[in-house]
């Protein structure tokens, strides 16, 4: 089967054709290179009007070329639907459905985030990895589930690419600033910047303030550059970890743009060595944005009937990742292991050892994280553990008591509560508990940081474990985040999480603050492809 793609959601005009007997896919893209500042909308369209049909040429003359029988033996045109700009997307539709007519072949309208993520998928041959997508526009973490690709966590705010961009035209640097952040770093040394996760999701903002005001306040831009890489990428190492242990799942692929940054790479690759997962980062050719991908998932939407007919096939500049029904893949449930091995648990921070009574936590250092950063996140959050943990139980929310403290070891005693993770053990009543207990530490003025299913532990009684991500704060917006992080967990892993989320956000309500709830509405509703 032979399918023709074509991209230009931002950037890159760009045609391919997709050989699915052979595996081969040929490329024709013309960036667009803004002659100041950033993308412009107006000026990218323009150059997708011009640069489109002539990439699309190419493609049909190679294909031609390589047609076994009559004309360009294509089967099928696949093309870009969303997420990105408005005008450029509308260009590349109207393009797309005339070559489907031209040819008489169906239309196929794709995802361009899925696409990111199905090329890794399609090249490692893994089964069922997360994906970390980091490109210009945006920042998640995929997992499938019950056939849909989930968002496990994301950027609160900007993608990770125009998170850099910004910065680099800050300092006068030209479009794209990755590759000059990149180069730059190598002569850096580690400038502290802040460091924001919750859960699995994460934000740039404060960073991006943070890098802009050194840079006014006169810190060698190199010290700077390496601050945000080891920063920003040691974020993202970090949330991918977590998504690893929350699916249990031991593939990770990388998507996106800023795929193509070797220290990225390198931290992944890291990352996974250390807890036994396997990495596959596809080359940088399909990384940056290209047709390559969109012809690749195409083909696989083709071959499982998922066509468009044309009057349906309008743009979607808010296309999300997780609005696409998966159709090309088999309705198996992502895989799923026990994380215990031997009396040993793994977790994404910490390795705990359990013994009838007691249970040891100890923060390993990451291979992936500089040394400074990885000092000072291990003692902050261990501390922050052992007074939140005990603070939540003086408010009456079941947790450990904690018998031992060592910040400069990262090691933490505690009794050991429960009898499994909620996450093996969901049910309603449970997760109304849990609403309960966040409203009441809420109340008490602190948020949990990262209250999955993993980090709450069950049997007679409902308990909260791992705290080192909470800190103290009235914000609603922050309180909200903690729902929001519950809310993620519950959807990425459970069968049918509609019953949970209604009892958890019951028991919330029941004794918490209605405008946190409030707040939870509006984060979920947030576009992030502006
Ligand atoms: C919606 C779609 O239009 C958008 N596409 C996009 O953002 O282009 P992509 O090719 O995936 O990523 C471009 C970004 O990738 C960054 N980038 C390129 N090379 C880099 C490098 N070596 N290090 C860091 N960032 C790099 C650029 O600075 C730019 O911000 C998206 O996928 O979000
Ligand atoms: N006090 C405890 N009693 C019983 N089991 C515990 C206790 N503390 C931790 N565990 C078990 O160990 C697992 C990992 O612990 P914890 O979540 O604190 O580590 P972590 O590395 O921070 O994990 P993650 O970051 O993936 O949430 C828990 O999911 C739970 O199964
Ligand atoms: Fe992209």
């Amino acid at each position: 089967m032979r399918v023709l793609g074509i991209e230009g959601t931002a950037w890159a005009a760009s045609a391919a054709l997709f050989d699915s007997e052979a595996d081969e896919v040929f490329i024709e893209s013309d960036p667009y290179q803004p002659d100041s500042g950033g993308i412009h909308p107006r000026e990218a369209a323009e150059h997708m009007g011009d640069a489109i049909p002539a990439v699309v040429e190419t493609v049909l003359d190679r294909a031609a070329e390589t047609a076994e029988g009559e004309g360009a033996d294509i089967d099928a045109v696949a093309f870009s639907r969303g997420p990105g700009l408005g005008p450029c997307l509308r260009i590349v539709g109207t393009a797309a459905r005339a070559l489907a007519q031209t040819l008489d072949v169906p239309l196929v309208g794709v995802n361009h985030m899925v696409a990111h993520l199905e090329i890794g998928r399609h090249q490692s041959g893994f089964d069922s990895p997360v994906c970390l997508n980091a490109s210009g526009a945006n920042a998640h973490l995929l997992g499938y589930h019950n056939g849909r690709y989930r968002v496990l966590g994301e950027t609160m705010d900007t993608g990770v690419g125009n998170a850099i961009d910004k910065f680099t035209r800050h300092v006068g640097w030209s479009h794209p600033g990755g590759p000059k952040v990149e180069r730059a770093a190598r002569d850096g040394e580690f400038h502290e910047l802040p460091y924001v996760v919750k859960g699995m999701d994460f934000s740039f903002s404060g960073i991006m303030s943070a890098a802009k005001q050194a840079a006014d306040d006169g810190v060698p831009v190199e010290d700077i550059c390496a601050g945000l890489q080891e920063t920003i990428f040691g974020m993202l190492a970090e949330v991918a970890e977590r998504a690893l242990s929350l699916t249990g799942t031991d593939e990770l692929v990388l998507g996106g743009g800023v795929g193509q940054n070797e220290r990225l790479r390198e931290m992944l690759e890291a990352m996974c060595e250390q807890r036994g997962a396997e990495f596959y980062a596809p080359e940088p050719r399909f990384l940056r944005d290209n047709a390559g991908m969109i012809a690749v998932l195409g083909a696989k939407m083709y071959e499982a009937g998922d066509t468009l007919p044309i009057p349906e096939s309008s743009v979607d500049p808010n296309f999300r990742p997780d609005q696409v029904p998966v159709t090309w893949r088999g309705d198996e449930e992502s895989v799923a292991r026990d994380p215990t091995i031997g009396g040993e648990v793994r977790g994404a921070e910490a390795t705990v050892t359990i013994d009838s009574d007691r249970v040891v936590k100890r923060r390993v250092s990451k291979a992936y994280r500089h040394p400074e950063l990885d000092d000072r996140l291990r003692r902050k959050r261990t501390v922050a553990e052992a007074r939140l943990t005990s603070e939540a139980r003086r408010v009456g929310v079941p947790t450990p008591v904690v018998r031992d403290v060592d910040p400069a070891e990262g090691v933490i005693v505690f009794d050991r509560v429960g009898e499994s993770d909620l996450a093996g053990n969901l049910t309603a009543d449970r997760c109304r508990t849990v609403g309960e207990h966040l409203a009441r530490i809420h109340r008490a003025g602190f948020v949990h940081g990262d209250p999955t299913t993993r980090n709450a532990r069950v049997g007679e009684r409902t308990y909260l474990i791992d705290f080192g991500l909470g800190y103290h704060t009235g914000h609603v917006e922050d309180h909200a985040m903690d729902l929001h992080v519950f809310g993620q967990s519950v959807e990425g892993t459970a069968a049918e999480p509609e019953p949970l989320l209604r009892a958890f956000e019951e028991g919330y309500g029941s004794e918490g603050d209605d405008e946190v709830l409030a707040r939870l509405r509006e984060i979920e509703g947030r576009g992030r492809y502006q």
